[in-house]
């Protein structure tokens, strides 16, 4: 233990604290900057990985611990920023300029609250400061406008150079395109594979995206086109698999995770939606409508981490018709709380896989 106190004593105690994600550390990882001490008040900048650290906290705690263990500490402060690895590359697949990491949301199924799931991530991910797009491919349901409050918005194209890009709406410190800004809601499309594959591509390399931590992108429902021109376009962070309690849900989502497993696209975990109801007249009762721990008992058997699970929650449909994600309309209540611990471990895996 030193017996002293400067910059080299400070970096000496921090060296043991480790990421308790990455298992290594901090000092190791560089993610202890700018020490300084001054009349023995101790300040140093701490450097996430992601500005949704779900354990920022006890990260910030352990790190005063160990330096107030130092003689002659009066003060610890501990300046936290953080800086979101960009995943890796993969040599045939083309990124997309100052985007760190793009990620899925999918289902198996339609219904199971994927759209729901993927903006109120988002959102959470933006509150906590990171960059953040989100692109709507969910040419069955294109919900993300209206849940972004961005219903009627227009996605404006400009030249650029020899190249037209499209400037994407924002709201709630999103970025958005979605196909509801291309098609006319009241009018059924036809999408051919082809269409649909070049919409994806134009979304994904034709938008004025800009600096982005995460770029997430709300699939349509199933295994189809969709998911095989993203895979095979780009390198993916991962892809999270949104399910429902039922087994006829949890069987199909099997099916897409396995689909994204072929197709060497890490599947970071299940998001098991609607788990039970929690009546808004007696928050205290629980009901398991569509029975329960189906998705824990997929996530077991496929080997693949539960992220997190959501109640039924009126408040959650109405947060999404009225454009405001539950996320930022009702933060304490049990479906926010949820999704925005899923988001934190959405973050939190997303830089392991990029530091590994
Ligand atoms: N946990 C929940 N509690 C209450 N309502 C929910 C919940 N999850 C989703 N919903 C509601 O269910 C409906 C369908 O959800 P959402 O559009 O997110 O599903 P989806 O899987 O994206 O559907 P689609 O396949 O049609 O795109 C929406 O009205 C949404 O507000």
């Amino acid at each position: 233990m030193p017996n002293r106190l400067d910059t080299s004593s400070v970096l000496e105690v921090l060296k043991p604290v480790q990421d308790p994600e990455l298992n290594k550390s901090l000092v190791d990882l560089n993610m202890i900057r700018n020490v300084a001490i001054a009349d023995g008040n101790v300040s140093f900048t701490l450097v996430l990985t992601t500005p949704a650290c779900p354990l920022r906290q006890f990260i910030v705690d352990e790190c005063e611990r160990a330096v107030k263990t130092l003689p002659d500490v009066k003060t610890v402060s501990v300046d936290v920023t953080a800086e979101t690895p960009t995943q890796k590359a993969l040599p045939d697949r083309t990124g997309i300029d100052g985007v760190k990491n793009i990620l899925a949301i999918s289902s198996g199924k339609g219904g199971v609250g994927k759209s729901t799931v993927a903006v109120n991530v988002a959102v959470a991910l933006a509150q906590a400061g990171a960059k953040v797009g989100l692109i709507d491919a969910d040419i069955y349901g294109p919900n993300a406008p209206m849940m972004l409050g961005l219903e009627g918005a227009k996605v404006t194209v400009r030249q650029s150079g020899a190249q037209e890009v499209l400037e994407p709406a924002f709201n709630h410190g999103v970025k958005l395109v979605s196909m509801g800004f291309l098609i006319d809601k009241d009018q059924p499309v036809i999408w051919r594979g082809p269409m649909l594959n070049g919409v994806i591509r134009q979304f994904l390399y034709q938008v004025q995206w800009g600096d982005l931590d995460y770029l997430i992108v709300d699939m349509p429902p199933g295994t189809g086109d969709a998911q095989l021109t993203l895979a095979q376009a780009v390198p993916m962070a991962g892809a999270v698999i949104v399910t429902t309690p039922q087994s006829v849900a949890l069987l199909d989502s099997r099916r897409g995770l396995k689909m994204f497993q072929q197709l060497g696209v890490p599947v970071l975990g299940i998001v098991e939606n609607m788990s039970y109801f929690i009546p808004p007249d007696m928050p205290e009762k629980q009901y398991d409508i569509f029975g329960s721990a189906g998705g824990e008992k997929t996530a077991q058997e496929l080997q693949v981490p539960l992220l997190g699970c959501i109640p039924l929650e009126i408040s959650l449909r109405e947060g999404g018709d009225r454009g405001i994600p539950i996320v930022l309309a009702a933060p304490e209540s049990a479906s926010a709380k949820a999704l925005t611990a899923i988001a934190e471990r959405i973050a939190g895996r997303v830089s392991v896989a990029a530091l590994a």
